[in-house]
């Protein structure tokens, strides 16, 4: 619910009273409501149904300055129309990791954008404009988004956290009920639990939790819950480890192509 309460901008315009319930209703659900934050914040989750991946577009509806967290490359135009329409400024195209199953949007999005910088943790291995280390922060307006290192799917996997807005985003590092496998590109499930439990589940329980994708028709979950309810991450470091080893999934349906267009950010003929 109150992802929707943050998406839905008509709360931002409409009266008073409009407000008051939206108040109760964060009341309801246990989450402090600021007036400023929640009616600025411009939240988008985007969909990608091809390879199930969920992109991110953030902005401050006072400055108009956005990112967009895992853009697709085959999405681009839609993601770009909707920051045309929401009369939006596109700073920053974060991926939380070199992806190994769609190719990212950065690449083509830094060629259309003028001031576009591409951002990817330091510990990547690929190309981008800017690389972030562990607690470091980049703003759009005035809202600053903190990177978290998160190795264990990738080792150059990132969470990005939003303190103001109590947000996260862990890309494949927990998905809901889940976490992204450890059977490829530098997979270690020791290194991935032990990322999650220091850098995800020390946020307090009531931040709200996006992943970069999910199977299940889920949208979002929270710190609280997954601590919770996480099929795998709730068990012993040996129980974990003896699940991920034995996952048995079938390669993403792109990898080939998708892991060397990302290493150099989505673009394979740097030409141009
Ligand atoms: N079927 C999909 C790929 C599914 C997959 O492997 N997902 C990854 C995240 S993308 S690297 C994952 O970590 N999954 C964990 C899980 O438990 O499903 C395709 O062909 O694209
Ligand atoms: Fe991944």
């Amino acid at each position: 619910m109150a992802s929707f309460i943050r998406s839905s901008k008509p709360l931002c315009s409409t009266v008073l009273s409009n407000l008051w319930k939206a108040q109760n209703l964060n009341e309801k659900i246990g989450r402090k409501f600021s007036t400023s934050a929640t009616c600025n914040m411009v939240f988008r989750q985007l969909f990608d149904s091809k390879s199930w991946t969920y992109t991110y577009l953030l902005a401050d509806d006072e400055s108009k300055e956005a990112v967009v967290i895992d853009p697709v490359l085959d999405l681009v135009d839609r993601d770009i129309n909707i920051v045309k329409e929401l009369g939006l400024t596109l700073k920053y195209g974060i991926n939380t990791h070199v992806h190994a199953d769609h190719i990212t949007g950065t690449g083509v999005m830094k060629k259309r954008i003028d001031g576009f910088k591409s951002v990817l943790s330091e510990k990547s291995g690929a190309k981008a404009d800017l690389f972030l280390a562990d607690g470091e922060k980049l703003n759009f307006g005035k809202y600053e988004i903190e990177g978290r290192c998160t190795p264990g799917h990738t080792n150059g996997c990132m969470s990005f956290v939003i303190h103001s807005e109590k947000l996260v985003f862990t890309g494949d590092a927990v998905l809901i009920r889940g976490c992204g496998r450890t059977d490829f590109q530098q997979g270690d499930p020791r290194l991935l639990y032990n990322s999650v439990k220091s850098k995800i589940f020390s946020l307090p329980d009531d931040f709200l939790l996006y992943p970069a994708h999910d199977y299940l028709g889920m949208t979002s979950s929270s710190v609280g819950e997954e601590k919770k309810h996480n099929k795998r991450l709730t068990k012993s470091i040996d129980q974990f480890e003896e699940i991920m080893n034995n996952l048995k999934l079938p390669y993403p349906k792109q990898i080939d192509t998708a892991l060397p267009a990302n290493l150099v950010c989505g673009i394979q003929d740097d030409v141009a």
